[in-house]
C-alpha cells in the first residue's frame, strides 16, 4: 500500500460514513438497521419519518439514517440526500411484483438525484430467510428488473442478499461498505 493510499485510509477512518436506508415501505429497512444494532426486530412498525442511528464496524463510525419508504413519504427522501455517502436499497424478494416499482423509484428518486452523483449503491436483497428457490437465479433477476449494469458505474455498487430477521448477509454488507474510498 502507497503512503497516499494508507492516508486516505486513516482519514476515512476517522471520519464517518453516512448511510442512507432507502426502498418500498416493507422492505425490511427498519428491521435490517435494528439488527445491526443488535436491537431486537420484533414488533417494528411502519417508519413514518425517519431515525437516525450510529454503530461502529471495523473501526469505522457509521451513521445510518433509516427513512420511511411509504408513498406519501417519499417526496420527503431528498430532505436526507446531503452528505450522503452509500445508499442502501432495500428489496423484498417476496414482493416480486412490486420488483418494477422498486426499480422506478430507484432509478428518479436515486440515481437521477444529482446531489447523489458518486454515492456508493448497496442493493440488498432483504427476507431471504423467506425464499425457497435458487439464491442465484434470485439475485439475477433483480439485478435485471433494477437495470443496475447500466444505471450504475460498476465500482459503485454491488448486490447482498440478506435477512433482517438472522442477520445473514449484513456483516459482508458492512465489510463492503467500510471497505469503499471516501
Ligand atoms: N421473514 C422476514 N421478515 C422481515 C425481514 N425484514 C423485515 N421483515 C418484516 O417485514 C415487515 C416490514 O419491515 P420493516 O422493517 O418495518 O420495513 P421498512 O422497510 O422499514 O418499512 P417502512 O418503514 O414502512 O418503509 C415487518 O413485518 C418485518 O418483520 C426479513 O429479513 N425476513
Ligand atoms: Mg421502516
Amino acid at each position: 500500500m502507497g503512503l497516499l493510499s494508507i492516508i486516505r485510509k486513516q482519514k476515512a477512518k476517522d471520519a464517518e460514513v453516512r448511510v442512507l436506508t432507502l426502498g418500498l415501505d416493507n422492505s425490511g429497512k427498519t428491521t435490517i438497521v435494528k439488527k445491526m444494532l443488535g436491537e431486537d426486530t420484533q414488533a417494528i412498525s411502519p417508519t413514518m419519518g425517519f431515525q437516525i442511528n450510529t454503530m461502529t464496524h471495523a473501526g469505522y463510525t457509521l451513521n445510518i439514517w433509516d427513512i420511511g419508504g411509504q408513498t406519501t413519504l417519499r417526496g420527503f427522501w431528498g430532505n436526507y440526500f446531503d452528505k450522503t455517502n452509500v445508499v442502501v436499497w432495500v428489496v423484498d424478494c417476496m414482493s416480486v411484483e412490486r420488483l418494477h416499482e422498486s426499480y422506478t423509484e430507484l432509478r428518479e428518486k436515486v440515481i437521477l438525484e444529482d446531489r447523489l452523483v458518486g454515492v456508493y449503491l448497496v442493493v440488498v436483497i432483504n427476507k431471504i430467510d423467506l425464499w425457497q428457490g435458487d439464491l442465484e437465479a434470485l439475485q439475477q433477476r433483480v439485478v435485471e428488473v433494477l437495470d443496475l449494469d447500466n444505471l450504475v458505474e460498476p465500482e459503485k455498487w454491488t448486490v447482498a442478499l440478506a435477512s433482517g430477521i438472522t442477520g445473514e448477509g449484513l456483516d459482508e454488507m458492512l465489510d463492503w461498505v467500510v471497505q469503499r474510498d471516501y
